[in-house]
Formats: C-alpha cells, sequence, structure tokens
C-alpha cells in the first residue's frame, strides 16, 4: 500500500508540526484546516501565524479547507474534539487508511480513548497512535525529537514510521496502543499536578516524588485497562511525562502553576488559557479508575483542585496523612 501522502487535519500547533515533519520526511502533505481564508493566509505567508508564529512552513506543506484522499490521515484535534470531527468526514476517506491518533486525552462522558472514538466512527481506518516529548515548535523547528508509534500490525507499523521519519523525527513502533494512548493522557494530568506543586512552590523534591509516584499510578491504569506496563518505560511514557512535568513550554504545566498560585479554573480559563487537555481528561480519568476499582490518589487529588473542591493546602496534607505502604 502506497504511503506517500498525508492529510493532517487540525490548524493548530500540533497539526502544523506534524504537517512540516511529515513534509521532511518527504511526503506529499496536506494541512487540512477549517476554512478557505485560514488555507490561504497560510499558503500565502508559508507561516501558520495564529498556531505556530515565526516558524516557516516548508514549501511541501499545502493548507486546505477539506480532506481530500490520501494514503495516510493525521488527526491532531484537541481530544474532546475528535468525534465531532469525524462525523463530518467522509468514511470512505478513511476506510482501510491508516489514521494516526494524536491528540493526548480521554473522552469526557463516553471515557472513551482516541481509537475508541475512531472505532465509532470509522470501523473500517486502521488505527495508529503516535505520542510522546515532542512540543509542537520543537518539532516544526527540526530540533531532534522522538515519539511512540503503535498499531496492531508490526509489519504495517514498521512502515508507516519510516514513512513519518525525517532527519529530525524519529517515530519508533510499538504494538500497545491502549498503554501508548492511557499514558498520552494520564501524563498530561500529571503535569497539572506538577506545576501546581511549582506555582504552591512546594520545592523540587515534592515534584520529583510526584513525577515518581504518578508514574507508578499510570502503571496500574494501564495494566488494569489491558495495556503493558512496559510501555510506560518508552518514550509515551516515561518520556513525555519527565518533560510535560518539568518544562515550562507545557500548557498542561502552565495551568498547573496557575491552580497553584491559587487561581480557579474558571478564571485561568477566562484569562485565555491555551489548550491544557489535563483539564478534560482529570474528571474522566477518575470516573475510569474508580470503575476498574483501582487507587488512584494523583489523579483524585488534580480533579479535586481542578473542579475547586479542594485547596492545594488540603490536597497536600491528605497525600501527606495516607496510611505508609510498602512502594511496590
Ligand atoms: N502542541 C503540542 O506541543 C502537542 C500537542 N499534542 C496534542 O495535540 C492535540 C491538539 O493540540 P494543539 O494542536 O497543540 O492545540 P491547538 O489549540 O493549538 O489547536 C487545536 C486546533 O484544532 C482545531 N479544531 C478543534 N476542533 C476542531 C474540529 N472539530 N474540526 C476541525 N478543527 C478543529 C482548532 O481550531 P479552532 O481554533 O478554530 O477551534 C485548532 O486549530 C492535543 O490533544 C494535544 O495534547 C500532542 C503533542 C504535542
Ligand atoms: O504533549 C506535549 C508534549 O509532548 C505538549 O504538552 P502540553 O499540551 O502540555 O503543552
Amino acid at each position: 500500500m502506497p504511503l506517500e501522502t498525508v492529510a493532517v487535519i487540525g490548524g493548530g500547533a500540533w497539526g502544523t508540526a506534524l504537517a512540516q515533519a511529515a513534509a521532511m520526511a518527504g511526503r506529499v502533505v496536506r494541512l487540512v484546516v477549517r476554512t478557505a481564508e485560514q488555507a490561504e493566509a497560510i499558503n500565502r505567508a508559508h507561516v501558520n501565524a495564529t498556531a505556530l508564529p515565526g516558524q516557516a512552513l516548508l514549501a511541501g506543506v499545502v493548507a486546505a479547507d477539506r480532506l481530500e484522499r490520501a494514503d495516510i490521515v493525521i488527526l491532531a484535534v484537541p481530544a474532546q474534539s475528535t468525534r465531532t470531527l469525524l462525523s463530518g468526514l467522509e468514511p470512505d476517506l478513511l476506510a482501510g487508511r491508516p489514521v494516526v491518533l494524536s491528540a493526548k486525552g480521554l473522552e469526557t462522558g463516553t471515557l472513551a480513548r482516541q481509537s475508541e472514538i475512531l472505532f465509532d466512527m470509522a470501523p473500517e481506518a486502521v488505527p495508529y497512535v503516535l505520542s510522546g516529548p515532542s512540543f509542537a515548535a520543537d518539532l516544526a523547528a527540526g530540533r531532534p525529537t522522538a515519539v511512540t508509534l503503535a498499531g496492531d500490525d508490526a509489519s504495517a507499523t514498521s512502515d508507516l514510521a519510516a514513512a513519518l521519519a525525517g532527519p529530525s523525527f524519529r517515530p519508533y513502533a510499538a504494538d500497545d496502543r491502549i498503554g501508548v494512548e492511557i499514558a498520552g493522557a494520564l501524563k498530561n494530568v500529571y503535569a497539572l499536578a506538577c506545576g501546581a506543586v511549582d506555582g504552591a512552590s512546594l520545592g523540587a523534591s515534592a515534584r520529583a516524588a510526584l513525577i515518581a509516584r504518578g508514574y507508578a499510578e499510570m502503571a496500574r491504569v494501564v495494566t488494569a485497562m489491558g495495556g503493558s506496563a512496559h510501555t510506560l518505560t518508552g518514550l509515551a511514557g516515561l518520556g513525555d511525562l519527565t518533560l510535560t512535568c518539568t518544562s515550562v513550554q507545557s500548557r498542561n504545566y502552565q495551568f498547573g502553576m496557575a491552580l497553584g498560585a491559587g487561581r480557579s479554573t474558571e478564571e485561568i480559563v477566562a484569562s485565555g488559557a491555551k489548550l491544557a487537555e489535563g483539564v478534560a481528561t482529570a474528571p474522566v480519568a477518575a470516573a475510569l479508575a474508580k470503575s476498574l476499582q483501582i487507587d488512584t490518589p494523583l489523579i483524585d487529588a488534580v480533579d479535586a483542585v481542578v473542579a475547586g473542591k479542594a485547596d492545594i493546602a488540603t490536597i497536600v496534607a491528605g497525600l501527606m496523612s495516607r496510611p505508609l505502604k510498602r512502594e511496590i
């Protein structure tokens, strides 16, 4: 099956960066944005001024306002928008084709992973999940980036990874879609927590403890969902958790900092905060863990803070006074 042409749907930071990466890999790329005006502006300036200002795009990235037939389709809209987006696409354009899911989040209401949404809306599409430590600005600028690309067929996943790989973009093929999706969604919840720890000036020791206990908690959720804890040793797990929990470049971490400084979710959103997927995912992850009967004190803590049900001091006191237990 040819893997020459790529359609990236979603004209935000990540869609633009993935389109640039695919062009660097030598693919023929169409970046699908919402309107003809947006597409014209991008094609005229070779810059997506709203999503990645100042980043010149390769001539190989051509924007358009509609999806046309492509060998590879990449979805890059926020996790809560994936279902709506798919409901507007012609099933024929997805059937039998690799569809790469790159959003990191769980769906409100249904608790669904991105590939479950794809299965609901386009059951004949072939799902892949791309996740790992990779800020859009780094990828688009050609700074070295490595990610996990998980799919069900080992050989087809390797072929797809090869089609998307470029001099500065290194996708590692994997087979644990569930583990990769859960890791990508949960790392945003822990990034909110780490930002809050720093926003509340609780110290680097607390943040490191949170990353380690978050990793252990993530492993419980991944295995209960049928994924492999081994996946967490890789880019989509440890890699992305480390990046997002320690970098002020992360929008989830920034949102968490504002929470830690005592601002409410509503205030932060009203002040024009950028997309922070963990805000929507925290209550979903808490509900999911509850339904699986797993203990997830950190997810529950973030859920409570995001919902304004508890302040940071109360949360920290509660976490520190839990009964002592063995580490593993
Ligand atoms: N930015 C990054 O560094 C990375 C992001 N990701 C993930 O990628 C996903 C997208 O993030 P990102 O691009 O950064 O977010 P942005 O907020 O930069 O962009 C989201 C884009 O999606 C568009 N969009 C939303 N809903 C729809 C829809 N129904 N149909 C078509 N377009 C739609 C938005 O359009 P409009 O503004 O008009 O609503 C906007 O252009 C998230 O899940 C994020 O976690 C993953 C790795 C890195
Ligand atoms: O997922 C990301 C990097 O891997 C981007 O993180 P933020 O959405 O928190 O900015």
